[in-house]
């Protein structure tokens, strides 16, 4: 069978990066999807903003919707304190797969666990089958019009307390309108605008970050 895109993605790192090194990992993905095939990574641009946000907050219990090729959990697991803990959740097997074995080969399989499914049926199961209270930090990147429902429904599970983060990814391009039309005019969050670029190209992005007030 032909390989797809993820696939070759993993094997550049398997055969490229350094086991045990995230840093090289998120380095070779970088190098990979920058030169050869362009992938929905945050990238090394927003991650930036993403790595700063995170050594601003220091959260200990995350949650990233939207794992795919598990760059961006690489990403973050490689700047949490030892005692931390990321759930990633993917919808997609395939992808969940591919992440699983970039999570291990970058060492940072302790403080990440991949749950696959929909956000629908996964959310209001972290209380009880996850051991969450509540949510540090969140990061979505998964599909653009689940941003706003998904962000409702973590509300009414109660899992956001007072300085919760949520972090979306993508909210010029591909965009997340009713998101962000939500956010913003709810006074139970503050919004902050993080302007910049989509992965690998010259179109311009942001992120947004909205801090729950309680
Ligand atoms: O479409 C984009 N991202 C969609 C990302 C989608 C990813 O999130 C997973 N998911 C779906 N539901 C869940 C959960 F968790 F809810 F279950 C997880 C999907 O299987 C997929 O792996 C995108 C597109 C561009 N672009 O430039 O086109 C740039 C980007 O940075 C992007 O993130
Ligand atoms: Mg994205």
């Amino acid at each position: 069978m032909a390989q797809s895109k993820e696939e070759r993605i993993l094997n550049f790192v398997l055969q490229n990066a350094v086991r045990g090194d995230p840093q090289s990992v998120v380095d070779t993905i970088d190098k990979y999807c920058s030169q050869k095939e362009w992938a929905m990574n945050v990238g090394a641009e927003k991650g930036l903003i993403l790595d700063k946000i995170l050594e601003e907050t220091k959260p200990s219990v995350l949650l990233e919707l939207g794992t795919y090729c598990g760059y961006s959990a690489v990403r973050i697991a490689r700047l949490l304190k030892p005692s931390a803990r990321l759930l990633t959740i993917e919808f997609n097997p395939d992808f969940a797969a591919i992440a699983r074995q970039m999570i291990e080969f970058a060492g940072v399989q302790d403080k990440v666990k991949i749950v696959e499914g929909s956000s629908e049926t996964i959310i209001p199961q972290l209380k009880k089958k996850h051991e969450v209270d509540t949510l540090d930090f969140v990061f979505l990147d998964h599909w653009k019009d689940r941003y706003l429902p998904d962000t409702i429904l973590l509300l009414d599970q109660g899992l956001l307390r007072k300085g919760s983060v949520i972090l979306a990814d993508n909210v010029i391009f591909p965009g997340a309108p009713e998101f962000i039309k939500y956010i913003r005019n709810n006074n139970r969050f503050e919004c902050t605008n993080y302007p910049s670029y989509v992965e690998y190209m010259k179109v311009k992005d942001a992120m947004e970050k909205a801090v729950f007030v309680g």
